[in-house]
């Protein structure tokens, strides 16, 4: 059994899971990174270059196949509105870090270029959130609220939850 950290661009899925992975000794895959790493170029230009279409089959294929072999994951944002991401995630531990289109939006604007956000990055996460956030709260196991709360304080409280004593 996998744990796996699906919400929101700027959650802080890739940060918290790098950090929980670390504590617990344990293996951890960012996929957006893997993506990045087999295809050799940033998701910003997968999306420009071959288009959403194309990089969410990347997506669906990669995460099926890391969730296999890795302990600890960070998914993309996106990720679970794919059917069959959302059926290979039964059975693993998936964590919802929830985060506000407030506090997302000042955490993304200092971070990495995230295509679907182009342009209106408070517009976008508004309508994002209004259609994932059910899909989010299906899919999780356990809620972990992340506003107002550094990155390392999530990833403490998931570890030590998990036998890691401080
Ligand atoms: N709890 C947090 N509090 C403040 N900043 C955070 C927190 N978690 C992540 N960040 C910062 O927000 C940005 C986005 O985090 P990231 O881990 O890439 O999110 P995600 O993978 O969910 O999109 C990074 O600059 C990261 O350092
Ligand atoms: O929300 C989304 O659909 C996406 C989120 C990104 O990952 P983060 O959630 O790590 O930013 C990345 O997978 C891609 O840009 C699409
Ligand atoms: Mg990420």
């Amino acid at each position: 059994m996998s744990i796996v950290l699906i919400g929101a661009p700027g959650a802080g899925k890739s940060t918290v899971g790098k950090r929980l992975a670390k504590r617990l000794g344990k293996s951890f895959v960012d996929v957006d990174h893997r993506i990045e790493q087999v295809v050799g170029k940033p998701i910003a230009e997968i999306f420009a270059d071959e288009g959403e279409a194309h990089f969410r089959a990347l997506e669906q294929e990669a995460t099926l196949e890391l969730l296999e072999s890795h302990d600890v994951l960070a998914l993309g944002g996106g990720a679970v509105m794919n059917e069959a991401i959302r059926e290979a995630l039964e059975g693993h531990e998936v964590i919802w870090l929830k985060v506000s289109v407030g506090q997302a939006s000042r955490r993304v604007g200092l971070n990495t270029v995230r295509p679907l956000l182009l342009g209106n990055v408070r517009g976008r996460l508004i309508e994002l959130l209004r259609e994932r956030t059910p899909v989010y709260e299906a899919v999780a196991s356990q809620v972990v609220e992340t506003d107002g709360r550094g990155s390392s304080e999530v990833a403490d409280q998931l570890a030590r939850e998990r036998g890691w004593e401080q």
